[in-house]
């Protein structure tokens, strides 16, 4: 406790901090899964720096990135705790930590990037010299899901971590992570070998932010400076973007119109203008950082009180890690998602022509696909509890009642009902089918539907199909919806015709035709 407020200067510790320092300090192997931003640097910074405990000396700690490393070294050195950086491959760096490591003043922290660990040359000695001497109190293992080949982060590195078990039985090994899939946890535990851990798990939920979800129609920026400068004036923020250019014009148009303090950053920024930016933002100078989701890993700005998603974002996954970086403080902090199914169509666009113009295999643009219209499915579904709807994504439950109305949806008021629409799917399904041949979007197919009258519909014939206007009846919502499931679970799927541009237009196709399961929609009755 007294380190605690002492050195990290903090008050009290949060859920599963105190758990996972006891266990680790009692020699025990530790599973830490806690969501972004719950304070798991915490559980092995503070025993690195007890004197008590089952075992004493270094802990080595394994962190995938450059960055986050010299940023967790930094804030150590800040608080007076001595720690290395041993990184590179360059001799001096090298020469310099061994010396330390041998020396009687040695640090208390040692940061690795995997590659360095795999056990060879000068690493491999230096390790078995402070374990004979029982100089090693443990290994850290942070961003632990990097290890498994469940997940999207997987490197090739982490594999080689289970010989720490084996070389160093003694030593414990704590892994920490915010990937919550039961696979990957299982995978990880085994991995590293540590199948009899202590098993620190919480819950994803940000009891602090406050999720709101509005369609997009027009031009928001007047609507988001007015949200920023009657809830937000002078405090800091993040805007994501989906396109460089508009973070571009978005801050210039807030600092030029509105005066607000705001700046751009993105993948193609020089590196030192990158840096600038963020020092600015970090230190309070500039307010709002406009962003794609280039900005983020790694950041960690205690007092970002608002977080704005000027289109959809890729996945619910990635929605949940940007939102995460508001309210890391713990006091609340608003999530503001602004969407338009033309974004769906964009984002598509965006991962069909892949990264560096490589693009995905089939799977993965299917899954990714799919990904975007779960977005979608979320977006829409105006009824159910912002909470619930995320956490299910994690393979969580969360009872509605305990979201204290920090969401648009249970704020909202007005009973929940369940529609089913299954016979509206089978009509969907027939009417995309029958009309394939002709090649309609996602937008035409939905006019047909709802039987409008418009010239492009009748210049097809399609008004002469018998299921014309058979959606006439749902409202305009529930018809998104339906086309969304049907996307993002099965029925439908997207087929991509690429123009003279380089631009795809997104056909709708049909992937499942005759097994269709029953599909109901929640909607709310006001
Ligand atoms: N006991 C505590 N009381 C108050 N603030 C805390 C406490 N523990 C951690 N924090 C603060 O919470 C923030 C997040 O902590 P930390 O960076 O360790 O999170 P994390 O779980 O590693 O997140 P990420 O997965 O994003 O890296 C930091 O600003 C940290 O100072």
């Amino acid at each position: 406790m007294a380190k605690l407020r002492g050195v990290f200067n903090l008050q009290s510790f949060r859920q599963n901090q105190l758990e996972a320092i006891n266990a680790t300090l009692a020699g025990k192997d530790v599973f830490v899964l806690m969501p972004t931003g719950g304070g798991k640097s915490l559980c092995y910074q503070l025993p690195a720096i007890c004197e008590k405990g089952a075992t004493r000396g270094v802990t080595f700690v394994v962190s995938p990135l450059l960055a986050l490393i010299s940023d967790q070294v930094n804030a150590l050195k800040a608080k007076g705790i001595s720690t290395v950086q041993w990184t590179s491959d360059s001799g001096d760096q090298t020469s310099e930590v061994l010396r330390l490591l041998r020396s009687s003043r040695k640090p208390k922290l040692v940061y690795v990037t995997p590659e360095k660990l795999q056990l060879n040359g000068a690493t491999k000695s230096v390790l078995a010299e402070l374990y004979r001497s029982g100089n090693l109190a443990r290994f850290v293992i942070d961003e632990a899901h990097c290890i498994s080949t469940w997940g999207r982060d997987f490197r090739e590195a982490y594999t080689g971590l289970h010989v720490l078990r084996e070389e160093y039985p003694n030593v414990p090994i704590m892994a920490l992570t915010a990937t919550a899939n039961q696979g990957s946890v299982n995978d990880i535990i085994s991995r590293l070998k540590i199948e009899g851990c202590v098993k620190l798990v919480q819950s994803f939920n940000r009891k602090n932010l406050n999720y709101i979800v509005e369609r997009r129609k027009g031009s928001i920026l007047a609507s988001m400076v007015e949200f920023i400068q009657e809830k937000h004036a002078n405090h800091t923020g993040i805007i994501y973007c989906l396109a460089r250019k508009t973070c571009e014009d978005v801050a210039k148009t807030l600092r030029e119109t509105y005066g607000l303090k705001a700046r751009h950053y993105h993948a193609q920024l020089p590196t030192s203008e990158k840096e600038e930016v963020q020092q600015q933002w970090q230190s309070g100078k500039c307010l709002i950082m406009v962003a794609t989701i280039a900005f983020g890993m790694g950041v960690d700005k205690a007092d970002v009180r608002f977080v704005i998603h000027h289109s959809m974002p890729k996945s619910l996954e990635g929605y949940y890690q940007e939102t995460g970086r508001a309210g890391r403080d713990g006091l609340p902090a608003d999530c503001l998602l602004y969407w338009a199914w033309s974004d769906a169509n964009q984002l598509a666009n965006m991962i069909k022509r892949g990264n560096d113009n490589q693009p995905p295999s089939p799977e993965t643009l299917e899954h990714q696909i799919e990904g975007v219209y779960m977005v979608a499915r979320f977006c829409m579904n105006g009824a159910q509890c912002r909470r619930t709807q995320i956490l299910r994504y994690f393979d969580e439950d969360f009872d509605p009642r305990n979201c204290g109305k920090l969401c648009d949806n249970c704020s909202e008021g007005g009973a929940i009902i369940t529609e089913d629409v299954s016979k509206y799917a089978k009509e969907m399904i027939r009417l995309v089918d029958d009309l394939e041949n002709d090649n309609v979007t996602q937008a035409q197919i939905l006019e047909v539907f709802r039987g409008s009258r418009s010239a492009g519909v009748k210049a097809k014939g399609h008004d002469r199909h018998p299921l014309y206007g058979a959606g006439q009846d749902m409202n305009a919502m529930l018809r998104d919806q339906l086309v969304a499931a049907l996307v993002a679970e099965s029925g439908l799927t997207l087929k991509y015709v690429l123009n003279s541009q380089g631009w795809s237009t997104i056909y709708l196709r049909v992937s499942v035709s005759d097994t269709l399961p029953s599909l109901v929609l929640l909607i709310r009755q006001m």
